[in-house]
């Protein structure tokens, strides 16, 4: 390389978690690139977003796609940025106009594990009647399908937080991404992570993504050598399975992809949010090798699931269930 190439900001937000993994960008960016002075090649620009700004209720409550993901399109439109770095997890189906997402890195391991003042906890050991932190949907339904007996109050807030919390009592428990704890270096990152048949990761859980201007062709030539096709592939799908049971954050639901050679294994779940009933799906496809053949899998999955859950799984979808 390329002496040439331009100076392309990464926009991100100021937290711990996104800081770090736009800091895993930037080096590989740089080291892809031959580029020894990575701050001065790809500056990292940090934003304050709006979902950083609420802590006081459940994020479902403040209403609106994209809560992470609004200042961070601005800044890519308004030209102040080349790059967003994102959880794939908190970015929504449909990109806003103009932005694309160019490049998705190799996936960590997407389980939750099960945070508790002691150690790692599951599901089976936690004591009958245990008080759940949580402000997941999906990781509230799971566990109450698992263990009717538990009870859950909203829990939010950055790691330290949430371990001081639980020392202080009375709250038990709190589920948290394997993923985001391995890239802080936080040794909870190695605890193991939760079974499938009971925690499965929500769609794209532990694979950052990339976007771009759609206009941007130097900023796409820059992320093509940091894309991970197969991985790319299966959050495709998995944001399928999204996109068709879902608009809103409102539905407890959860998508699980992954290659084993070349054909792509999918499960999508999608639960009443007190846990007394949940749907099941799963699919298989070989020779999937672009995001669209993707993303179609994952959409004909979630409207099986759909057909299925019949007028049950409607009402969960449209808010009118309990
Ligand atoms: N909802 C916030 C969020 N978005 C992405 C991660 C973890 C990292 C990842 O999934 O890549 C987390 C924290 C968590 O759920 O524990």
């Amino acid at each position: 390389m390329t002496a040439s190439l331009p100076v392309m900001a990464l926009a991100t937000r100021t937290s711990p978690l996104a800081m770090a993994q736009a800091l895993m960008v930037q080096a590989r960016l740089a080291a892809a690139h031959g580029v020894s002075d990575a701050e001065a090649g790809f500056p990292i620009l940090g934003l304050v977003t709006t979902g950083d700004q609420i802590t006081d209720r459940a994020l479902l409550d403040a209403g609106g796609k994209g809560l992470f993901t609004r200042e961070l399109d601005r800044a890519q439109l308004d030209g102040e940025a080349a790059f967003a770095v994102h959880s794939m997890k908190d970015v929504p189906t449909h990109l806003p106009d103009g932005l694309e997402l160019a490049c998705v890195l190799e996936r960590e391991d997407p389980s939750d594990i099960l945070l508790t003042a002691s150690g790692p906890g599951t599901l089976k050991s936690l004591p009958q009647g245990a008080l759940i932190g949580t402000a997941s949907l999906r990781r509230q339904a799971q566990a109450l399908h698992a263990r009717p007996d538990l009870q859950i109050t909203l829990l939010r807030g950055n790691v330290g937080t949430r371990l001081q919390r639980l020392k202080d009592g009375p709250i038990a428990a709190t589920f948290l991404a394997k993923a985001g704890l391995k890239r802080l270096g936080r040794p909870e990152g190695d605890w193991p992570g939760l079974d499938f048949a009971h925690s499965l990761p929500a769609p794209a859980q532990g694979a950052i993504g990339v976007t771009i201007r759609s206009d941007d062709d130097a900023a796409r030539v820059a992320l093509a050598p940091l894309n991970h096709a197969p991985t790319a592939l299966a959050i495709a799908a998995e944001r399928g399975v999204l996109e068709a049971l879902d608009g809103s954050c409102r539905t407890p639901l959860a998508a699980h992809g992954v290659f084993e050679g070349d054909t792509l294994h999918l499960t999508a779940e999608v639960l009443k949010p007190d846990g007394s009933q949940r749907w099941r799906m799963n699919d298989t496809r070989t020779g999937i090798d672009t995001v669209e053949a993707a993303r179609a899998f994952g959409l004909s999955l979630g409207e099986a699931l759909r057909k299925d859950g019949g007028a049950a799984v409607e009402a969960i979808l449209t808010g009118t269930g309990s």
